[in-house]
């Protein structure tokens, strides 16, 4: 089975938890069907009736068949190539970070935006991935109802497996709206989160080398 394109991580092996550098599965979102444009669109314009509005007055007449593409945009989204590799010869004395990744997803709480900024780090052994694939694959866990701990776990998952290294690290930072724009209206509030993998997770001196790194080009 797989998720766009990508072949989710092997099922849960129990000898993994048993190793604190194991990479941890990810907990993939389980597949869903398309979005059905016409009962999206129908059922938005009679949300706009629950709403006390008149849909059929000019302003509101094309929103429906807006609300509908935009669901189809973003929860059908397709990452493109997100695999490709090339050969290199280190083998754990270097590593890759790619700083100042950035996507929208949204929270599955309240169907409201999150945008995060993220970090990834990983060290090669015997290939790389483009780089830009880095960011396709943030794009692609983004793209769904999300938890930004999830989001980050899912991101480490998929680059491990297209590396072929466990060692990844992946750092973000969130702003969520439905902690700014409404509930405890808390503008300021950023959420960061972090999945280490491999030796990320036992070599503290390295993954604090990165940590720093990572917060040097910080941008918000
Ligand atoms: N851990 C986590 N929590 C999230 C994320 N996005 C939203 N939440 C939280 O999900 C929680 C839902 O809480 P509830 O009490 O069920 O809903 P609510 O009454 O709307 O909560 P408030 O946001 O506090 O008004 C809130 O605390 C949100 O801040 C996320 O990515 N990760
Ligand atoms: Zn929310």
């Amino acid at each position: 089975m797989s998720v766009n394109g990508i072949h989710p991580p092997p099922p849960a092996d129990p000898a993994e938890h048993a190793d604190p550098a194991g990479a941890l599965p990810a907990p993939l979102t389980p597949p869903r069907p398309p979005v059905d444009l016409a009962a999206v669109e129908a059922h938005t314009r009679h949300l706009l009736v629950l709403l006390g509005e008149d849909p059929d007055r000019e302003g509101l007449q094309e929103t429906p068949r807006r609300v509908a593409a935009w669901w189809r945009e973003f929860l059908d989204y397709d990452p493109g190539r997100i695999a490709t590799v090339f050969g290199h010869e280190a083998r754990g004395e270097q590593y890759v970070l790619v700083r100042g990744l950035t996507a929208w997803s949204l929270c599955e709480h309240h169907l409201l935006p999150f945008r995060v900024e993220a970090a990834v780090a990983v060290i090669p052994h015997g290939q790389v991935l483009g780089l830009s694939k880095l960011g396709r694959i943030l794009q692609l866990h983004a793209h769904r109802l999300q938890l930004q701990e999830r989001l980050t776990s899912q991101v480490a998952a998929t680059v491990a497996e297209v590396c072929g290294s466990a060692d990844v690290g992946v750092w973000m930072t969130g702003e969520h709206l439905c902690m700014s724009m409404r509930g405890v209206r808390d503008d300021g509030a950023r959420t960061d989160t972090l999945c280490l993998l491999g030796r990320l997770r036992t070599d503290t001196a390295l993954a604090e080398r990165l940590h720093t790194a990572v917060h040097a080009g910080r941008t918000r």
